[in-house]
């Protein structure tokens, strides 16, 4: 007998109620959502299989995978209801996401092809699957992949990191911060697009991330401070959407709705390969300008967040 879709429910990593679109299947269920491009399936890395057999409760009982699965459909709905792309290559691509990575892995990463999410140790990370951002996060590495490509080190792969946490932290819309929930170790979040400087990181010299181009990383940890510089980028985004005084440089912010479409144009119009900071500020001032016109607030909130961050 064939599959057939169903709409199933289970419990996240933190025991919240989920609701998903999955499939029945020679009596049994499987995490793949056929209702979003050419399927969203979630498996579990160390049996290989994405089917659960649903206990007594008609609840999937993998919190891990459940919340993989959730977040990409989540993100998937997100790239298409905003932007109408479909999916990380805009023609449907399967979404795959693996849980149970690695032993105790403290991170999640997309590959090219699919997102691998670790259980985390318990004192640095919870399982990093129950974070909405962090499924968003490597789901727009598939995106970045498909359009600018931004080569993963140094500045490019810094806008590379910080692409990712900007649409991270407009999928998960609530906040501004990365991580906020998964972290064990009592931080707020691992990155702040707020406020960078309120999260410590002990790869730069001063110990925290860098909120300014004149405080950058340079060096070769973290590929060149990916991770590091991306804050940089991320305080430049987050200035042009909600605004503020940052080095005694004013913004008037416009908004997340002008920020997202600002940030997908200039990634899937004019940034490439090898693009640095400076055709950041370059590409999201054109892509301001191709939107709004060139004397819009728009225009202005790009030109004054990256003034203040110290990129021209
Ligand atoms: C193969 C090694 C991992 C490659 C880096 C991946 S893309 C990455 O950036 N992962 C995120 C995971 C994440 C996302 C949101 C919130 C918490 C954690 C990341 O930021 N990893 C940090 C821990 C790092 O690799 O330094
Ligand atoms: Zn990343």
């Amino acid at each position: 007998n064939a599959a057939h879709d169903v709409t199933a429910f289970g419990k996240g990593v933190f025991g919240d109620k989920r609701k998903f679109e999955a499939q029945a299947y020679e009596g049994k269920f499987r995490l793949f959502d056929a209702t979003r491009g050419d399927g969203v399936v979630t498996y579990d890395n160390t049996t290989g299989t994405n089917v659960d057999v649903l206990s007594i409760n008609k609840m999937f009982k993998d919190g891990a995978a459940v919340d993989a699965h959730v977040n990409a459909e989540k993100t998937y709905d997100y790239f298409k209801e905003t932007f109408g792309r479909d999916s990380v290559d805009d023609n449907g691509q399967q979404l795959i996401s693996a849980v149970h990575v690695g032993e105790n892995w403290n991170n999640a990463s997309w590959n090219g092809r699919q997102m691998s999410y670790g259980d985390g140790d318990g004192e640095r990370f919870y399982p990093l699957a129950g974070g909405l951002d962090v499924g968003a996060h490597e789901m727009s590495h598939g995106v970045v992949q498909h359009t600018a490509g931004l080569i993963y080190r140094n500045e490019s792969g810094a806008l590379n990191e910080s692409y990712a946490d900007i649409f991270g932290a407009m999928v998960d819309r609530d906040d501004w911060l990365i991580g906020e929930d998964i972290m064990a170790d009592g931080s707020i979040a691992l990155r702040s697009l707020e406020d960078p400087s309120v999260i410590v990181d002990e790869r730069t010299e001063s110990g925290y991330s860098p909120d300014h181009w004149s405080k950058r990383y340079i060096g070769n940890l973290d590929n060149g401070g990916v991770h590091i510089n991306s804050s940089i980028n991320n305080k430049a985004a987050y200035l042009v959407s909600e605004g503020g005084e940052h080095y005694g440089i004013a913004v008037s912010g416009v908004g997340r709705e002008a920020t997202e479409q600002i940030y997908y144009r200039a990634l899937s119009f004019y940034l490439t390969r090898n693009s640095d900071f400076s055709m950041m500020r370059q590409a999201a001032i054109q892509a301001a300008t191709d939107l709004y016109g060139s004397n819009s607030a728009e225009v202005q909130a790009v030109t004054q967040a990256y003034n203040a961050v110290g990129v021209y």
